[in-house]
């Protein structure tokens, strides 16, 4: 049976668990409060984040990173993006010579700008063919009430993307493989981003003509800053771009188009943040977008709205007529 530890305890580390074990894999999740790992061990629910979800038996929780990674093949980090560097630094040395680390978080680092598997070969020093992402139309709620989605497992290692692939396939959960983890991970954190327009735009009353605007100019700076770093235009066609893009601007599920679209129903960044229970990555990730984006000289003027609003307080109005006041343009260049 194959062995693995599950870094977080919210609703996609839990949801991501129950995938592998539903799977046949042996799952233990780490948690860093006792008293959920406690609940979900005696009753295999976790009340907090997926009350309504059973885990197999063969999901067990614990407090004890050594517990969770002993002889595991793959070790899935489901913390907030920007608390990944500080836990991992806790956890590598406790890592087995061979465990794959399966990135599950959609953001790129405050300070750096690193993305997640970036951050991963540095703090756990291993090479690029151990680490893995997974990434796609995946909203933790539907996937725990096990309704049919897909994914891409990305690593460069095509043979260990292919181990992940069978370890999480399931009837409801169609994972295909990818060797492109730089398209893979920007489209999982920039749609956050864009996520975060389309949901200020449908709180401003907006129709569907805007929103799909803002996607799809939203799908160019994602391909534009990807084609810049080395990506494959093709991901962005696919479930990592496109399809987890559609999923997040268009659903009330995604935390952060319902983040956007509070603030563009006038509430203000400090009541969404008090308001916001679980972890919205375009909130923090919108500055070091811009900041990679900027580092590589690639124009992202919606991402640069999204970090008007959130960060410098603009309001959502004045930041939607610069955007449309920008200097016209072919649609390609
Ligand atoms: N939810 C979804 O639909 C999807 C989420 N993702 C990505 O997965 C990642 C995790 O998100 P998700 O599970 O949804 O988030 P949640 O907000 O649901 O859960 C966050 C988890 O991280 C823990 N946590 C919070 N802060 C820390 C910290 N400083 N140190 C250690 N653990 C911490 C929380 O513990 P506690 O409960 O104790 O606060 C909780 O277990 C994100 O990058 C997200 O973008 C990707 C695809 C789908
Ligand atoms: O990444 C997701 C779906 O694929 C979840 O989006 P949110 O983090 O906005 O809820």
């Amino acid at each position: 049976m194959t062995r693995c530890a599950v870094f977080g305890t919210g609703s996609w580390g839990t949801a991501f668990a129950m995938i592998l074990a539903d799977a046949g894999c042996e799952v233990t999740l780490w948690g860093r409060r006792q008293e959920l790992v406690d609940a979900i061990n005696a009753t295999h629910v976790n009340p907090d984040y997926l009350p309504d979800t059973r885990l197999a038996e063969t999901v067990r929780a614990t407090t004890d990173p050594a517990e969770a990674l002993a002889g595991a093949e793959f070790a899935v980090l489901a913390v907030p993006s920007q608390t990944l560097r500080q836990n991992l630094a806790a956890w590598a040395p406790l890592l087995g010579p061979d465990t794959v680390l399966v990135s599950l978080m959609k953001g790129i680092e405050l300070g750096t700008a690193k993305r997640m598997s970036e951050v991963i070969q540095e703090v756990a020093k291993v090479g690029p063919e151990r680490v893995a992402v997974v990434s796609g139309p995946n909203l933790a709620l539907e996937i725990a009430n096990r309704q049919p989605a897909a994914s891409v497992v990305a690593c460069t290692d095509e043979l260990i993307a292919k181990r992940l692939q069978t370890a999480c396939h399931t009837p409801y959960f169609r994972p295909y493989t990818n060797t492109d983890v730089v398209g893979c991970e920007l489209g999982g954190a920039v749609k956050n981003v864009i996520g975060l327009a389309v949901g200020m735009a449908d709180g401003m009353g907006l129709g569907d003509n805007t929103k799909a605007t803002l996607m799809t100019r939203g799908l160019a700076e994602i391909t534009r800053l990807g084609l810049t770093l080395g990506a494959d235009p093709h991901t962005f066609a696919g479930l990592a771009g496109m399809g987890d893009l559609v999923a997040t601007c268009s659903s009330p599920l995604s935390r952060n188009h319902t983040f956007g679209t509070n603030l563009g129903r006038g509430m203000t960044v400090e009541e969404t943040i008090a308001a916001t229970k679980q972890t919205a990555e375009g909130v923090k990730s919108c500055e070091s977008v811009l900041d990679l984006a900027r580092r590589h000289g690639v124009d992202m003027p919606i991402v640069a709205a999204v970090v008007d609003v959130v960060h410098h307080g603009r309001p959502t109005q004045e930041v939607l007529a610069g955007l449309m006041a920008r200097s016209a343009k072919p649609e390609r260049h």
